[in-house]
C-alpha cells in the first residue's frame, strides 16, 4: 500500500512525517534503513508516525535512520505541531511519545516556515533515568576520550529529556572531530541504551554554539532535545542563566527551563515537500 507523506525540517534536522492516525504503519528497520538512505532512498534523519492517542491529541513514534525505534525527537515534535494545528495562530496539543507527554504550542509565522513552541516537560538527572550502567554523578561523569594522560574531552554532563544525551563542554567547537569522537562515545558501555552527544562552547550567559553527534542518525543539522539537553547542562554547571539560545549548524533554538522544571524550547518548522513511500 503506498502511504503519502510530508517531508519537513526543523533547523535542517530532517523527517518524513507519515499521518497513521486511520491506518496502522509498522515498517521493518530494514525498511527504515533504505528510505533513510541518502545516496539510493528519499534520505532522512527521522522518520516519524503521527498515531492516534487515547490520552492527547497524538502519539508521535520515531524511527532514527539505522532504523531503531526511540523515544522523541525534540525538532519533530515541533514538526508534528505544525502539522496538526497549520491554521490556528496559538493553540496547545497534547502529543505523546515513548519519552512522556509534551505539550506543543503552534504560533503561524508565516505560511512556509513558523515557530512552534513545545513543552518538553521535565529534564530527568538521576543516573538511572538517564540510563548510565553504573552509579555516577550526572553532572561530572568520570569519563574520558583521548589519551589517558591529556583527554581531549572528560568529565561531560548526562541529561534524560525523554531520550540519552552526553554533553561535553569544549573552547572551540569548530576544531571538534564530531564524526570521530561521537560515533566513538554513542556505544560507550557507560549508555547501554546508546546516547546522543554534543559538544557545547559556551559564547556567553545567554549563548551556547553546540554541533552534536545523534544517536542512530550521526551527524545532523540540529538536535531539539540535544539542545534542551545542552542548556539544562550548562545552567547545572553554573556557565549560562536557565534560558538561552543554543546555535546549531542549522541554526539557533530558544530554549528556557522554567522555574516549575519544564524546559521549553521555541523554534521554526520548514515543510519541504509531498511524496508517497
Ligand atoms: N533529532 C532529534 C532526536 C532524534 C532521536 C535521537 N537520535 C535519539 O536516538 O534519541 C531531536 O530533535 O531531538
Amino acid at each position: 500500500m503506498s502511504r503519502p507523506f510530508l517531508k519537513m525540517n526543523g533547523l535542517g534536522n530532517d523527517f518524513i512525517v507519515v499521518d497513521a492516525r486511520d491506518t496502522a504503519f509498522a515498517p521493518a528497520p530494514e525498511q527504515v534503513r533504505a528510505w533513510g538512505d541518502r545516496a539510493s532512498g528519499i534520505g532522512f534523519d527521522q522518520l516519524i508516525a503521527i498515531e492516534g492517542s487515547a490520552s492527547g491529541d497524538a502519539f508521535m513514534r520515531v524511527w532514527n535512520s539505522d532504523g531503531g525505534t526511540v523515544e522523541t525527537c525534540g525538532n519533530a515534535l515541533r514538526c508534528v505541531g505544525w502539522y496538526l494545528n497549520p491554521k490556528a495562530a496559538e493553540k496547545t496539543l497534547k502529543i505523546d511519545t515513548l519519552g512522556g507527554a509534551t505539550k506543543a504550542i503552534v504560533i503561524r509565522a508565516d505560511e512556509k516556515t513558523g515557530t512552534v513552541a513545545v513543552d518538553m516537560g521535565k529534564p530527568r538527572l538521576d543516573w538511572r533515568e538517564i540510563p548510565l550502567s553504573e552509579e555516577m554523578d550526572t553532572l561530572r561523569l568520570e569519563l574520558k576520550v583521548g589519551p589517558y594522560d591529556a583527554p581531549l574531552y572528560h568529565t561531560p554532563c548526562a541529561v534524560s529529556m525523554g531520550n540519552p544525551h552526553v554533553v561535553f563542554f569544549v573552547d572551540d567547537v569548530s576544531k571538534v572531530d564530531v564524526a570521530a569522537t561521537g560515533s566513538l562515545i554513542e556505544n560507550h558501555p557507560l549508555f547501554p541504551e546508546g546516547v546522543n552527544v554534543e559538544f557545547a562552547q559556551v559564547i556567553d550567559r545567554q549563548t551556547i554554539r553546540m554541533r552534536v553527534w545523534e544517536r542512530g542518525a550521526g551527524i545532523t543539522q540540529s538536535c531539539g532535545t540535544g539542545a534542551c539537553a545542552t542548556l539544562v547542562a550548562t545552567a547545572r554547571r553554573g556557565l549560562t542563566d536557565r534560558t538561552a539560545t543554543v546555535i546549531m549548524d542549522g541554526g539557533p533554538l530558544h530554549i528556557a527551563w522554567a522555574e516549575n522544571d519544564h524546559v521549553i524550547m521555541t523554534g521554526p518548522v520548514e515543510v519541504e515537500f509531498e511524496g508517497t513511500l
